[in-house]
């Protein structure tokens, strides 16, 4: 059953000189309930601003249009009376940044208190007390909940957000980057950590992130973006072994392996600007296996198995090209 259901989705940005930026176009992304997908796609395909489309967090000058359903409602309704506090209690984000989520001068185990306690779940005293057993179940001793957030490491805040993500039971864990900015040791702990609160708690898991690796360790879907969209998704090990889309092949390719001898492959120009009208494939200028056809007509829907969609007039093209064998998944 599908806990969270996008369709439709648009975005527009307001450049400064007044142009329309369109970066998310016509999305659609269904998260199951406790499952776990990554969103990927190199920087600036849009991965972000989906999330804070989801979560009511585009600055005021965005447009956003399109269905976002979470447990029967629509988050994108505004006067939805519900909206709100499903997003806030229902949905959870963590975000890249443990240092700027919290408030350096509150003790930690009070940061993770206040959301319970906003939303009315629990009194102060019961919120703190859930918040100790909160980070004790991410690893911490209960009482550096008296801390302050500069008193931690790196890797402990980022623990100690996952504490104040889970502060409201949530269903669904958004996570942006969130080991972008850790070293590897610490990186492994907390992907280890998401991957037991994932299933202790049968959390379904929407990670975003431009590290496959990462995707591979943790989920069993990926939906890869380019330029707005979603161009392919998939099990992530059938995206590893055949992918559809040639930015998906090319994507991995363009993906460092410790133990390979092949070179990287990086992938030749950049996306394309936001504002532009397209009238082929967006991905058509930098492919590596584009014909005629891709310039000029949009993309058809394929199902190259079950389980897969793809948006590709050349489905599997260039899958036996030597750059590829280069990675593990
Ligand atoms: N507030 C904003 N105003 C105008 N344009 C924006 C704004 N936020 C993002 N954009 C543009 O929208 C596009 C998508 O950005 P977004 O941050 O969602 O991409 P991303 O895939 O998450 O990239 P990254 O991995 O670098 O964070 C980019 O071209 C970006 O420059």
């Amino acid at each position: 059953m599908a806990v969270l259901d996008v369709s439709g989705l648009n975005v527009w940005y307001q450049a400064p000189d007044g142009r329309q930026m369109h970066a998310v176009r016509d999305l659609d992304l269904t998260l199951e309930a406790g499952q776990r997908l990554g969103l990927v796609g190199e920087s600036g395909c849009g991965k972000t601003t989906v999330l804070n489309a989801v979560m009511a967090l585009v600055p005021p000058t965005a447009t956003v249009s399109g269905r976002v359903i979470f447990d029967g409602v629509d988050l994108l309704v505004p006067d939805e009376i519900n909206a709100r506090k499903h997003r806030w209690t229902g949905l959870s984000l963590v975000f890249q940044s443990a240092m700027n989520a919290f408030n350096p001068v509150v003790r930690v185990e009070d940061q993770i208190a206040e959301p319970m306690v906003v939303h009315g779940l629990r009194d102060p005293r019961a919120a703190v007390r859930r918040a100790r057993e909160l980070l004790e179940l991410v690893g911490i001793a209960p009482s550096a909940g008296r801390r302050y957030p500069h008193e931690f490491s790196g890797g402990m805040r980022q623990r100690a957000m996952l504490a104040m993500a889970l502060a409201c039971d949530p269903q669904v864990l958004i996570a942006d980057e969130p080991t972008t900015a850790l070293d590897t040791m610490v990186q492994a702990q907390i992907l280890t950590l998401l991957d037991r609160l994932s299933s202790e708690l049968g959390l379904a898991l929407l990670l975003v992130t431009h590290d496959l690796p990462v995707v591979s360790q943790l989920c069993d879907r990926a939906a890869v973006m380019y330029a707005g969209r979603i161009v392919e998704s998939g099990p992530i090990a059938d995206l590893y072994h055949s992918p559809a889309h040639p930015y998906t092949r090319m994507l991995f390719d363009a993906t460092p392996d410790v133990l390979s001898e092949h070179a990287v492959a990086s992938i030749p120009g950049s996306p394309p600007p936001l504002n532009e009208e397209r009238t082929g494939c967006a991905f058509a200028p930098r492919c590596d296996s584009a014909a005629e056809v891709c310039r000029t007509e949009p993309p058809p829907l394929v199902r190259p198995g079950s389980d897969r969609l793809a948006e590709c007039h050349r489905p599997g093209a260039g899958v036996d090209r030597p750059a590829r064998k280069a990675h593990h998944v």
